[in-house]
């Protein structure tokens, strides 16, 4: 049997300051410090362990280790996720509705969605005023939320795409903010709530027309583990768990076209279009720059791992960020380095920026292919079929602030086709 020992555990009262003030490095600071993927700390006045690294990784997402019941806090279900989502449930629960995403992600329906990609992106460009400087996270966002529309079978309209991109990135931008921000995020969410709920009555009750194939007739009529079908509060929270991270892909395509400014000779391989090459960028982009900070979750039972005892009921967090920047699994972690990605295994616990394990038995996120393909055309588009320059600003981020953007949103100028 392995024998006991005891975790490290940092000093102090209360740690919660210093997670604010260190953002996405908070864990893996204190992870080098005590020389420890594993350590306990005090965050909101509840102990909490905190896990980084492979290892680890595949403990956090053992089903008969840790539930997610409880576990996401309060501010984050009243602006990101929604209360009784997905992330929230366990079990056969979990494994039913979890079914209900993963059944939209068909190798047809990821092609539409990048196809739908290209095209949203050649109108972006088409409608801008080619002599003013534009902010590409602005018109990603606008752009994301047509294919949001089009790909889930919700309606927007042209003329009410400027708001709904605003306030669906309320909803992620805003549940570490505090004041007038995070209060904006949860008034976003509750209309935007009851925006869904009216749509879904109208298709239950036959008013609305809508394609049997797309999230929103699926969702309306799907049936949980009980045969029952859900309410339609469930259905809006479900349907905006689509739409919400489809418009936080914006962060990534904004950070995606930093990098290609930023690192010119690795671009150069994702001219010849090549599918392989347009793959290895955008994983290092998703690898290289912030998102998720951590993904949360509670002891299930008492058990013991590596020595350390895990007592039933812990908040425990898995360090998303730390493990994708853990020196133990990336070589110059620092260095953004596609090519790393050529000799990748594919190990499902140590590139981790859309969680671990697997999709349909755990809580590894349902769009992290969806993902993919937006970000393959997206950078295929802004290398291989415009040219643009990048005028002077402040295109720094910072790693402090969850969710991290440049400064400058990234402006570009001279968009020509
Ligand atoms: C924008 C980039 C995205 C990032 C960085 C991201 C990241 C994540 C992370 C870290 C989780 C939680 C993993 C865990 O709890 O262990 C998650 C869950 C989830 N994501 Fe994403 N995601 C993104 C885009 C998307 C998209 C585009 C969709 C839908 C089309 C989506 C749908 C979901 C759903 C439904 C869950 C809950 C899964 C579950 O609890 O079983 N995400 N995502």
């Amino acid at each position: 049997m392995a024998e006991q020992r005891s975790m490290p555990k940092e000093s102090g009262a209360d740690h919660t300051l210093q997670q604010l003030q260190e953002g996405y490095q908070f864990i893996l600071n204190r992870s080098h410090t005590f020389h420890s993927n594993v350590f306990e700390t005090m965050l909101m006045g509840e102990p909490v362990i905190c896990l980084v690294g492979k290892e680890a990784a595949e403990i956090f997402y053992d089903n008969d280790k840790f539930r997610r019941e409880d576990a996401a806090p309060k501010r984050a279900e009243k602006t990101l996720f929604g209360e009784g989502g997905v992330q929230g449930l366990d079990g056969e629960a979990h494994l039913n509705r979890k079914k209900m995403f993963m059944s939209l992600m068909t190798k047809e329906s990821l092609e539409e969605v990048r196809s739908l990609t290209g095209k949203a992106l050649k109108l972006a460009m088409r409608d801008l005023n080619k002599e003013e400087p534009f902010k590409v996270y602005d018109e990603a966002r606008k752009a994301m939320t047509r294919v949001a529309s089009a790909w889930t079978g919700v309606p927007i309209y042209d003329e009410e795409l400027d708001e709904w991109a605003e306030e669906l990135s309320d909803m992620y931008e805003s549940p570490t903010a505090v004041g007038f921000k995070h209060w904006k995020g949860r008034r976003s969410r509750s209309k935007a709530e009851k925006w869904i709920e009216d749509l879904v009555k109208k298709v239950r009750k036959g008013k609305l027309a809508t394609s049997k194939d797309r999230a929103l007739y699926q969702f309306s009529w799907h049936r949980d583990e009980n045969g029952d079908l859900l309410d339609k509060h469930t259905v809006a929270v479900e349907l905006l768990n689509l739409l919400r991270p489809m418009v936080a892909i914006s962060v990534y395509i904004d950070f995606l076209v930093l990098a290609i400014h930023e690192h010119p000779e690795k671009v150069e391989k994702v001219r010849t279009g090549d599918e392989n090459e347009l793959q290895y960028f955008i994983q290092e982009v998703r690898r290289y720059y912030p998102f998720f900070p951590f993904a949360a979750a509670r002891v299930d039972r008492n058990f013991t791992w590596d020595g350390y005892a895990f007592k039933q009921g812990t908040l425990t967090l898995l360090d998303l960020y730390g493990t994708n920047h853990h020196p133990e699994l990336w070589e110059n972690p620092k260095l953004f380095k596609p090519e790393r990605f050529q000799s990748w295994d594919g190990h499902p616990f140590d590139f981790i920026p859309h969680g671990g394990g697997e999709f349909e038995i755990g809580h590894r996120c349902a769009g992290e292919w969806l993902t993919i393909e937006v970000l393959k055309e997206t950078l295929d588009h802004f290398v291989n079929r415009i040219s643009f320059e990048v005028p002077e600003q402040n295109l720094g981020f910072s790693l402090k602030e969850i969710p991290s953007i440049p400064k400058s949103e990234v402006k570009v100028t001279g968009v020509q086709s």
